[in-house]
């Protein structure tokens, strides 16, 4: 009989907000959400514990060109709020598949979404539920792949999977470089020092000097998140 015991209890999914475009050029696609659910509900079902960040590249970024000329700080809080608005979306389509999700953010918009307060967040978790962490960091000059890593560090996570567009890490991006060749698994400090930019330093220092290992997968390869939960190889494995 095949073991469908997860590798890991307790884990943080960070999705890339660009993800959720699908083919669209902008915002969120109801379709591509679904199925993402559908993704995070087949590991949910195998009584993994899942705590959420999703980025807002979708929506908008403090660095992107239509926040040229702008106070950094400025485009940085519009930033978050984007992934306020993903975190919603999230949680609506989790809601449609009969999945149980609270959302918490980093900044305050009590009319909307509670805030985050790590001890309810992780009784959440013990619940089964589903708990979405919106907002970042809640300060500028960071990335959702920081909340990420910030967030599972503290949720107690075993590991951090980043889920994004491309299927593990690679010699370079290889959206721009088609020689580019992927990694199975790689050292944090490998990965910092060859500036890889599929995530930022600042993500990948936290991680390693918290012993919290990353997997890199698609989120758009069907079956892949439940793959990596269950320790099999899949994407590209960050270990310290
Ligand atoms: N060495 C590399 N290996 C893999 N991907 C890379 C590498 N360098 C750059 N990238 C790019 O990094 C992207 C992954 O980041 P992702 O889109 O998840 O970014 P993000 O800023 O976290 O997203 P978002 O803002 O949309 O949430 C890939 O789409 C890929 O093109
Ligand atoms: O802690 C944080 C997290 C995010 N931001 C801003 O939000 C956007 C979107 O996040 P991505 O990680 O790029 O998807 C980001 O560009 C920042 O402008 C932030 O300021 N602090």
């Amino acid at each position: 009989m095949t073991d469908r015991t997860p590798k890991y209890k307790r884990i943080l999914l960070k999705l890339s907000g660009e993800a959720l475009m699908g083919g669209d050029a902008y915002g969120i696609n109801r379709q591509t959400i679904g199925e993402i659910v559908q993704e995070i509900k087949a590991v949910a079902d195998l009584g993994v514990q899942i705590g959420v960040v999703i980025g807002g590249g979708n929506i908008f970024r403090g660095v992107a060109p239509a926040a040229t000329g702008m106070d950094r700080a400025q485009a940085d809080y519009m930033g978050m709020l984007a992934t306020v608005m993903n975190s919603l979306a999230m949680q609506d389509a989790m809601r449609v598949a009969g999945i149980n999700c609270r959302v918490q953010s980093a900044l305050s918009i009590e009319q909307v979404v509670e805030p985050y307060i790590r001890g309810k967040a992780i009784r959440y978790l013990e619940q089964g539920r589903i708990v979405i962490f919106a907002a970042g960091t809640g300060n500028p000059f960071f990335t959702t792949d920081t909340a990420a890593a910030l967030r599972g560090a503290e949720i107690g996570a075993e590991i951090v999977l980043k889920a994004t567009k491309v299927d593990g890490i690679y010699t370079a991006d290889p959206k721009k470089d088609a020689g580019a060749t992927r990694f199975d698994r790689i050292s944090f400090d490998e990965a910092i020092s060859r500036g890889l930019g599929v995530m930022d330093a600042t993500a990948f220092a936290l991680c390693r000097d918290q012993k919290l290992p990353i997997n890199v997968f698609s989120i758009f390869k069907a079956g892949a998140l439940q793959r990596v939960v269950m320790g099999e190889n899949e994407g590209t494995l960050v270990y310290c």
